[in-house]
Protein backbone atom coordinates (compact mmCIF):
# COMPACT_ATOMS: atom_id res chain seq x y z
CA UNK A 1 0.00 0.00 0.00
CA UNK A 2 1.11 3.22 -1.17
CA UNK A 3 0.30 6.47 0.41
CA UNK A 4 1.47 10.39 -0.03
CA UNK A 5 3.68 11.36 2.78
CA UNK A 6 1.37 14.52 3.71
CA UNK A 7 -2.17 11.71 4.18
CA UNK A 8 -1.15 10.25 7.53
CA UNK A 9 -0.14 13.83 9.09
CA UNK A 10 -2.90 15.08 7.78
CA UNK A 11 -5.58 11.99 9.47
CA UNK A 12 -3.41 12.43 12.81
CA UNK A 13 -3.95 16.70 12.67
CA UNK A 14 -7.74 16.23 12.02
CA UNK A 15 -8.32 13.81 14.98
CA UNK A 16 -10.70 15.18 17.54
CA UNK A 17 -10.96 15.11 21.23
CA UNK A 18 -11.20 11.58 22.90
CA UNK A 19 -14.82 11.85 24.02
CA UNK A 20 -16.14 12.75 20.14
CA UNK A 21 -15.77 9.05 19.83
CA UNK A 22 -18.70 7.49 18.60
CA UNK A 23 -19.42 4.06 20.52
CA UNK A 24 -21.61 1.78 18.96
CA UNK A 25 -23.61 0.50 22.23
CA UNK A 26 -25.58 -2.16 22.55
CA UNK A 27 -28.96 -1.60 24.23
CA UNK A 28 -30.85 -4.47 23.55
CA UNK A 29 -29.91 -8.29 22.54
CA UNK A 30 -32.30 -10.54 21.12
CA UNK A 31 -29.17 -13.63 21.50
CA UNK A 32 -27.03 -14.76 23.80
CA UNK A 33 -23.54 -14.40 23.95
CA UNK A 34 -22.76 -18.19 23.88
CA UNK A 35 -22.73 -18.46 20.18
CA UNK A 36 -19.50 -16.26 20.17
CA UNK A 37 -16.96 -17.56 17.66
CA UNK A 38 -19.69 -20.20 15.69
CA UNK A 39 -20.10 -20.02 12.29
CA UNK A 40 -17.88 -19.82 8.68
CA UNK A 41 -15.98 -16.54 10.20
CA UNK A 42 -13.67 -18.55 12.84
CA UNK A 43 -10.86 -16.96 14.29
CA UNK A 44 -8.73 -15.43 11.50
CA UNK A 45 -10.98 -15.00 8.90
CA UNK A 46 -11.58 -12.11 7.20
CA UNK A 47 -14.59 -9.96 6.94
CA UNK A 48 -15.80 -8.46 3.66
CA UNK A 49 -16.75 -4.67 3.80
CA UNK A 50 -19.19 -3.12 1.21
CA UNK A 51 -19.37 0.30 1.11
CA UNK A 52 -23.32 0.97 0.18
CA UNK A 53 -23.34 4.66 -1.37
CA UNK A 54 -25.57 7.21 -3.47
CA UNK A 55 -27.45 10.16 -3.14
CA UNK A 56 -30.16 11.83 -0.75
CA UNK A 57 -33.15 8.84 -0.78
CA UNK A 58 -31.59 7.08 -3.76
CA UNK A 59 -32.74 4.09 -1.70
CA UNK A 60 -29.40 2.99 0.10
CA UNK A 61 -31.72 1.89 3.08
CA UNK A 62 -33.67 0.13 0.67
CA UNK A 63 -31.31 -1.92 -0.83
CA UNK A 64 -29.77 -2.83 2.89
CA UNK A 65 -33.59 -3.96 3.83
CA UNK A 66 -33.64 -6.20 0.47
CA UNK A 67 -30.04 -7.91 1.55
CA UNK A 68 -31.28 -8.62 4.82
CA UNK A 69 -34.78 -10.09 4.26
CA UNK A 70 -33.58 -11.61 0.74
CA UNK A 71 -30.73 -13.45 1.96
CA UNK A 72 -30.19 -16.68 4.01
CA UNK A 73 -26.58 -17.74 4.05
CA UNK A 74 -24.75 -15.05 5.79
CA UNK A 75 -25.13 -13.08 9.00
CA UNK A 76 -24.66 -9.42 7.80
CA UNK A 77 -23.45 -6.70 10.22
CA UNK A 78 -24.73 -3.13 9.05
CA UNK A 79 -23.84 0.23 9.74
CA UNK A 80 -26.19 2.95 9.19
CA UNK A 81 -24.44 6.05 8.86
CA UNK A 82 -26.80 9.07 8.45
CA UNK A 83 -27.61 11.90 10.19
CA UNK A 84 -30.72 12.22 12.71
CA UNK A 85 -32.25 14.46 15.10
CA UNK A 86 -31.48 14.84 18.29
CA UNK A 87 -28.03 14.59 20.35
CA UNK A 88 -28.01 11.20 20.61
CA UNK A 89 -28.36 9.22 17.12
CA UNK A 90 -29.97 5.80 17.00
CA UNK A 91 -28.54 3.67 14.58
CA UNK A 92 -29.62 0.17 13.97
CA UNK A 93 -27.33 -3.26 13.79
CA UNK A 94 -28.60 -5.66 12.37
CA UNK A 95 -27.40 -9.25 11.73
CA UNK A 96 -29.30 -11.70 9.87
CA UNK A 97 -28.39 -15.23 11.38
CA UNK A 98 -29.34 -18.84 9.99
CA UNK A 99 -31.80 -16.87 7.84
CA UNK A 100 -33.51 -14.87 10.53
CA UNK A 101 -33.21 -10.90 11.30
CA UNK A 102 -32.66 -9.81 15.00
CA UNK A 103 -31.72 -6.57 16.01
CA UNK A 104 -29.40 -4.71 18.07
CA UNK A 105 -30.26 -1.00 19.21
CA UNK A 106 -26.60 0.91 19.16
CA UNK A 107 -26.11 4.31 20.10
CA UNK A 108 -24.01 6.53 18.13
CA UNK A 109 -23.24 9.60 20.47
CA UNK A 110 -21.47 11.52 17.50
CA UNK A 111 -23.48 11.90 14.31
CA UNK A 112 -21.59 10.75 11.50
CA UNK A 113 -19.24 7.95 10.88
CA UNK A 114 -17.14 8.56 7.99
CA UNK A 115 -16.65 11.66 6.46
CA UNK A 116 -15.63 14.25 8.65
CA UNK A 117 -14.34 12.26 11.98
CA UNK A 118 -12.53 9.47 10.18
CA UNK A 119 -10.75 7.81 12.82
CA UNK A 120 -13.76 7.59 14.97
CA UNK A 121 -15.32 5.85 12.06
CA UNK A 122 -12.38 3.46 12.17
CA UNK A 123 -13.00 3.03 16.15
CA UNK A 124 -16.74 2.27 15.74
CA UNK A 125 -16.10 -0.36 13.04
CA UNK A 126 -13.33 -1.37 15.49
CA UNK A 127 -15.76 -1.88 18.92
CA UNK A 128 -18.20 -3.89 16.12
CA UNK A 129 -15.22 -6.03 15.35
CA UNK A 130 -15.30 -7.36 19.05
CA UNK A 131 -18.17 -9.35 17.85
CA UNK A 132 -16.41 -10.78 15.59
CA UNK A 133 -17.66 -14.73 15.04
CA UNK A 134 -21.31 -13.51 15.35
CA UNK A 135 -21.11 -12.12 11.53
CA UNK A 136 -18.99 -12.51 7.97
CA UNK A 137 -20.43 -9.53 6.65
CA UNK A 138 -20.33 -5.37 7.07
CA UNK A 139 -22.75 -3.34 4.73
CA UNK A 140 -21.74 -0.03 5.54
CA UNK A 141 -24.32 2.77 4.46
CA UNK A 142 -22.84 6.60 3.69
CA UNK A 143 -24.57 9.41 3.82
CA UNK A 144 -25.64 10.81 0.72
CA UNK A 145 -23.51 13.61 0.56
CA UNK A 146 -20.59 11.50 1.44
CA UNK A 147 -17.34 10.88 -0.46
CA UNK A 148 -16.94 7.36 -0.94
CA UNK A 149 -13.07 7.51 -1.82
CA UNK A 150 -12.64 8.75 2.16
CA UNK A 151 -14.30 6.15 3.38
CA UNK A 152 -12.53 3.57 0.96
CA UNK A 153 -9.66 5.03 1.86
CA UNK A 154 -9.88 4.52 5.57
CA UNK A 155 -10.10 0.37 5.08
CA UNK A 156 -7.17 0.85 2.94
CA UNK A 157 -5.03 2.46 5.15
CA UNK A 158 -5.67 1.43 8.77
CA UNK A 159 -3.39 -1.68 9.11
CA UNK A 160 -4.65 -2.79 12.05
CA UNK A 161 -7.98 -3.48 10.73
CA UNK A 162 -6.77 -4.62 7.68
CA UNK A 163 -6.06 -7.78 9.41
CA UNK A 164 -9.32 -8.16 10.67
CA UNK A 165 -11.66 -6.60 7.23
CA UNK A 166 -11.39 -6.13 3.88
CA UNK A 167 -12.34 -3.81 1.74
CA UNK A 168 -15.07 -5.86 -1.10
CA UNK A 169 -16.74 -3.03 -3.14
CA UNK A 170 -18.32 -0.23 -3.51
CA UNK A 171 -22.02 -0.01 -4.43
CA UNK A 172 -23.61 3.34 -5.59
CA UNK A 173 -27.21 3.77 -5.40
CA UNK A 174 -28.62 6.40 -9.10
CA UNK A 175 -31.92 8.10 -8.29
CA UNK A 176 -33.52 7.06 -11.93
CA UNK A 177 -35.20 10.01 -11.85
CA UNK A 178 -33.32 12.74 -10.27
CA UNK A 179 -29.74 11.46 -11.02
CA UNK A 180 -28.88 13.22 -14.05
CA UNK A 181 -29.80 16.09 -12.91
CA UNK A 182 -27.64 15.25 -9.63
CA UNK A 183 -24.76 14.51 -11.71
CA UNK A 184 -24.85 17.42 -13.66
CA UNK A 185 -25.03 20.39 -11.23
CA UNK A 186 -22.26 22.11 -10.89
CA UNK A 187 -20.26 23.05 -7.82
CA UNK A 188 -19.85 26.44 -7.58
CA UNK A 189 -16.09 25.75 -6.29
CA UNK A 190 -15.75 23.88 -9.37
CA UNK A 191 -15.00 20.48 -7.87
CA UNK A 192 -16.42 17.24 -8.73
CA UNK A 193 -20.44 16.91 -6.99
CA UNK A 194 -20.33 13.86 -4.74
CA UNK A 195 -22.88 12.48 -7.00
CA UNK A 196 -20.13 11.92 -9.78
CA UNK A 197 -18.33 11.37 -7.09
CA UNK A 198 -19.96 8.45 -5.88
CA UNK A 199 -20.63 6.63 -9.56
CA UNK A 200 -16.94 7.40 -10.28
CA UNK A 201 -15.71 5.16 -7.83
CA UNK A 202 -18.35 2.32 -7.77
CA UNK A 203 -18.04 -0.85 -9.02
CA UNK A 204 -21.80 -1.92 -8.83
CA UNK A 205 -24.05 0.91 -10.03
CA UNK A 206 -28.03 0.53 -9.19
CA UNK A 207 -30.33 2.57 -11.42
CA UNK A 208 -32.79 2.41 -8.75
CA UNK A 209 -37.00 3.95 -9.00
CA UNK A 210 -36.73 2.73 -12.77
CA UNK A 211 -41.06 3.09 -12.32
CA UNK A 212 -40.79 6.91 -11.81
CA UNK A 213 -38.46 7.52 -14.63
CA UNK A 214 -39.37 7.93 -18.65
CA UNK A 215 -37.59 5.19 -20.61
CA UNK A 216 -35.95 8.33 -22.90
CA UNK A 217 -34.71 9.87 -19.43
CA UNK A 218 -33.04 6.37 -18.62
CA UNK A 219 -31.03 5.82 -21.78
CA UNK A 220 -29.47 9.37 -21.08
CA UNK A 221 -28.51 8.86 -17.40
CA UNK A 222 -27.38 5.11 -18.91
CA UNK A 223 -25.50 7.04 -21.50
CA UNK A 224 -24.09 9.91 -18.72
CA UNK A 225 -23.02 7.08 -16.37
CA UNK A 226 -20.97 4.72 -18.80
CA UNK A 227 -19.23 8.00 -19.80
CA UNK A 228 -18.33 8.63 -16.56
CA UNK A 229 -17.49 5.08 -15.10
CA UNK A 230 -16.49 2.67 -18.10
CA UNK A 231 -15.93 0.02 -15.70
CA UNK A 232 -18.11 -0.84 -13.16
CA UNK A 233 -21.56 -2.78 -13.64
CA UNK A 234 -24.84 -1.33 -13.94
CA UNK A 235 -28.08 -2.95 -13.06
CA UNK A 236 -31.33 -1.29 -13.28
CA UNK A 237 -34.04 -2.08 -10.38
CA UNK A 238 -37.20 -1.23 -8.84
CA UNK A 239 -37.44 -0.77 -4.49
CA UNK A 240 -33.28 -1.81 -5.32
CA UNK A 241 -34.59 -5.53 -5.98
CA UNK A 242 -30.83 -6.90 -6.95
CA UNK A 243 -29.62 -10.27 -7.53
CA UNK A 244 -27.07 -10.60 -4.38
CA UNK A 245 -24.58 -12.34 -6.26
CA UNK A 246 -23.85 -8.98 -7.82
CA UNK A 247 -23.47 -7.06 -5.13
CA UNK A 248 -21.74 -8.94 -2.62
CA UNK A 249 -18.99 -10.67 -2.59
CA UNK A 250 -17.28 -8.61 -5.89
CA UNK A 251 -13.25 -8.36 -4.53
CA UNK A 252 -12.84 -5.19 -6.57
CA UNK A 253 -10.09 -4.00 -4.50
CA UNK A 254 -7.87 -7.60 -4.07
CA UNK A 255 -6.30 -9.30 -6.37
CA UNK A 256 -8.65 -12.04 -6.56
CA UNK A 257 -10.83 -9.17 -8.91
CA UNK A 258 -7.93 -9.91 -11.57
CA UNK A 259 -9.70 -12.53 -13.60
CA UNK A 260 -12.97 -10.76 -14.09
CA UNK A 261 -10.95 -7.34 -14.43
CA UNK A 262 -8.84 -8.56 -17.46
CA UNK A 263 -12.12 -9.32 -18.96
CA UNK A 264 -14.20 -6.31 -17.98
CA UNK A 265 -11.29 -3.97 -19.13
CA UNK A 266 -11.43 -5.00 -23.13
CA UNK A 267 -15.13 -4.12 -23.35
CA UNK A 268 -13.99 -0.36 -21.86
CA UNK A 269 -14.20 2.04 -24.32
CA UNK A 270 -12.41 6.02 -23.65
CA UNK A 271 -15.99 7.80 -23.77
CA UNK A 272 -16.57 11.55 -25.05
CA UNK A 273 -16.98 13.77 -22.11
CA UNK A 274 -20.64 15.01 -22.10
CA UNK A 275 -19.64 18.05 -20.15
CA UNK A 276 -16.90 20.24 -20.22
CA UNK A 277 -14.32 19.06 -17.23
CA UNK A 278 -16.42 15.84 -17.08
CA UNK A 279 -15.59 12.58 -15.17
CA UNK A 280 -14.98 10.14 -17.94
CA UNK A 281 -13.09 6.75 -18.15
CA UNK A 282 -10.20 6.64 -20.39
CA UNK A 283 -7.95 3.37 -21.14
CA UNK A 284 -5.33 1.82 -23.34
CA UNK A 285 -3.28 -1.17 -23.62
CA UNK A 286 0.56 -1.18 -24.03
CA UNK A 287 2.59 -4.04 -24.87
CA UNK A 288 5.72 -5.33 -23.02
CA UNK A 289 6.80 -5.19 -19.37
CA UNK A 290 6.87 -2.22 -17.22
CA UNK A 291 9.80 -1.83 -14.93
CA UNK A 292 7.82 -1.71 -11.01
CA UNK A 293 10.07 1.70 -9.80
CA UNK A 294 9.23 3.64 -12.81
CA UNK A 295 5.55 2.25 -12.54
CA UNK A 296 5.82 3.72 -9.19
CA UNK A 297 7.18 7.15 -10.66
CA UNK A 298 4.28 7.15 -13.32
CA UNK A 299 1.42 6.71 -10.83
CA UNK A 300 2.96 8.39 -7.93
CA UNK A 301 3.00 11.59 -10.47
CA UNK A 302 -0.40 11.35 -11.69
CA UNK A 303 -1.84 10.50 -7.73
CA UNK A 304 0.41 12.60 -5.72
CA UNK A 305 2.49 14.80 -7.62
CA UNK A 306 -0.53 15.84 -9.85
CA UNK A 307 2.28 17.34 -12.39
CA UNK A 308 0.38 15.27 -15.26
CA UNK A 309 -1.17 17.64 -17.84
CA UNK A 310 -3.65 16.70 -20.76
CA UNK A 311 -2.26 18.17 -24.05
CA UNK A 312 -4.90 21.59 -23.26
CA UNK A 313 -2.33 22.16 -19.58
CA UNK A 314 -4.99 21.12 -17.47
CA UNK A 315 -3.68 18.96 -14.59
CA UNK A 316 -4.89 15.39 -14.70
CA UNK A 317 -6.94 14.45 -11.36
CA UNK A 318 -7.46 10.43 -10.88
CA UNK A 319 -10.24 9.03 -8.40
CA UNK A 320 -10.34 5.59 -9.60
CA UNK A 321 -7.58 3.31 -11.20
CA UNK A 322 -7.41 -0.11 -12.20
CA UNK A 323 -4.89 -1.74 -14.20
CA UNK A 324 -3.33 -4.86 -14.90
CA UNK A 325 0.41 -4.42 -16.13
CA UNK A 326 3.37 -6.88 -16.73
CA UNK A 327 7.01 -7.01 -14.15
CA UNK A 328 9.22 -9.05 -15.90
CA UNK A 329 10.31 -11.22 -13.11
CA UNK A 330 6.92 -12.03 -12.09
CA UNK A 331 4.92 -14.85 -13.77
CA UNK A 332 1.59 -13.52 -12.63
CA UNK A 333 -0.42 -10.25 -13.47
CA UNK A 334 0.08 -7.68 -11.25
CA UNK A 335 -2.81 -5.92 -10.52
CA UNK A 336 -2.61 -1.72 -9.66
CA UNK A 337 -5.41 -0.05 -7.63
CA UNK A 338 -5.66 3.20 -6.81
CA UNK A 339 -8.74 5.39 -5.12
CA UNK A 340 -7.59 8.93 -4.26
CA UNK A 341 -4.15 9.27 -3.64
CA UNK A 342 -3.87 5.69 -2.37
CA UNK A 343 -2.89 2.98 -4.79
CA UNK A 344 -1.56 -0.60 -4.42
CA UNK A 345 0.34 -2.72 -6.45
CA UNK A 346 -0.38 -7.01 -6.27
CA UNK A 347 0.81 -9.82 -8.01
CA UNK A 348 -3.26 -11.78 -9.43
CA UNK A 349 -3.26 -15.82 -9.04
CA UNK A 350 -3.39 -15.44 -13.32
CA UNK A 351 -0.45 -16.18 -14.43
CA UNK A 352 0.76 -14.75 -18.32
CA UNK A 353 0.09 -17.70 -20.48
CA UNK A 354 3.30 -19.36 -22.15
CA UNK A 355 2.45 -18.62 -25.99
CA UNK A 356 0.77 -15.08 -25.48
CA UNK A 357 2.74 -11.66 -25.46
CA UNK A 358 2.62 -9.60 -21.84
CA UNK A 359 0.86 -6.37 -22.10
CA UNK A 360 0.07 -3.57 -19.53
CA UNK A 361 -3.88 -2.75 -19.65
CA UNK A 362 -4.44 0.38 -16.96
CA UNK A 363 -7.97 2.34 -16.85
CA UNK A 364 -8.29 5.79 -14.96
CA UNK A 365 -11.38 7.25 -13.99
CA UNK A 366 -11.21 10.98 -13.32
CA UNK A 367 -11.17 14.54 -14.92
CA UNK A 368 -8.97 16.68 -17.16
CA UNK A 369 -7.95 12.78 -18.41
CA UNK A 370 -5.88 12.72 -22.05
CA UNK A 371 -5.53 9.02 -23.04
CA UNK A 372 -2.60 9.56 -25.62
CA UNK A 373 -0.66 11.53 -23.44
CA UNK A 374 -0.81 9.00 -20.43
CA UNK A 375 -0.36 6.34 -23.07
CA UNK A 376 2.65 8.24 -24.23
CA UNK A 377 4.05 8.61 -21.13
CA UNK A 378 3.99 4.98 -20.21
CA UNK A 379 5.77 3.75 -23.14
CA UNK A 380 8.25 6.49 -22.73
CA UNK A 381 8.76 6.05 -18.80
CA UNK A 382 7.57 2.78 -18.12
CA UNK A 383 8.54 0.04 -20.62
CA UNK A 384 11.49 -1.70 -20.39
CA UNK A 385 13.53 -0.60 -23.73
N1 LIG B 1 -41.19 4.65 -6.46
C1 LIG B 1 -40.12 4.09 -5.89
N2 LIG B 1 -39.77 4.45 -4.64
C2 LIG B 1 -38.70 3.86 -4.08
C3 LIG B 1 -37.94 2.89 -4.77
N3 LIG B 1 -36.92 2.50 -3.97
C4 LIG B 1 -37.04 3.20 -2.83
N4 LIG B 1 -38.12 4.02 -2.87
C5 LIG B 1 -38.57 4.96 -1.83
O1 LIG B 1 -37.69 6.09 -1.83
C6 LIG B 1 -37.54 6.62 -0.52
C7 LIG B 1 -36.07 6.74 -0.15
O2 LIG B 1 -35.51 5.43 -0.06
P1 LIG B 1 -34.33 5.09 0.96
O3 LIG B 1 -33.99 3.67 0.77
O4 LIG B 1 -34.62 5.55 2.32
O5 LIG B 1 -33.19 6.00 0.34
P2 LIG B 1 -31.77 6.33 0.96
O6 LIG B 1 -30.82 6.43 -0.16
O7 LIG B 1 -31.42 5.38 2.04
O8 LIG B 1 -32.06 7.78 1.56
P3 LIG B 1 -31.17 8.66 2.56
O9 LIG B 1 -30.56 7.75 3.57
O10 LIG B 1 -32.14 9.63 3.13
O11 LIG B 1 -30.14 9.35 1.70
C8 LIG B 1 -38.33 5.68 0.37
O12 LIG B 1 -39.59 6.25 0.62
C9 LIG B 1 -38.46 4.41 -0.45
O13 LIG B 1 -39.59 3.67 -0.10
C10 LIG B 1 -38.35 2.53 -6.13
O14 LIG B 1 -37.73 1.71 -6.83
N5 LIG B 1 -39.44 3.17 -6.61
ZN1 LIG C 1 -30.85 5.71 3.99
Amino acid sequence: MFQADGAEAQAEAAEPAEEACPELVPIETKRGAEEDGEGSSGPGAKIPVTIITGYLGAGKTTLLNYILTEQHSKRIAVILNEFGEGSAVEKALAVSQDGELYEEWLELRNGCLCCSVKDNGLRAIENLMQKKGKFDYILLETTGLADPGAVASMFWVDAELGSDIYLDGIVSVVDSKYGLKHLTEERADGAVNEATRQVALADLIILNKTDLALEEDLNRLRMTIRSINGLGRILETQRSRVDLRAVLDLHAFDALSGISLQNKMLRVATAQPHLDHSIVTVTFEVPGNAQEESLNVFIQNLLWEKTVRSKAGQCMEVIRLKGLVSLRDKPHQVIVQGVHELYDLEETPVSWASNSARTNRLVFIGRNLDKEVLQQLFATTVLEA
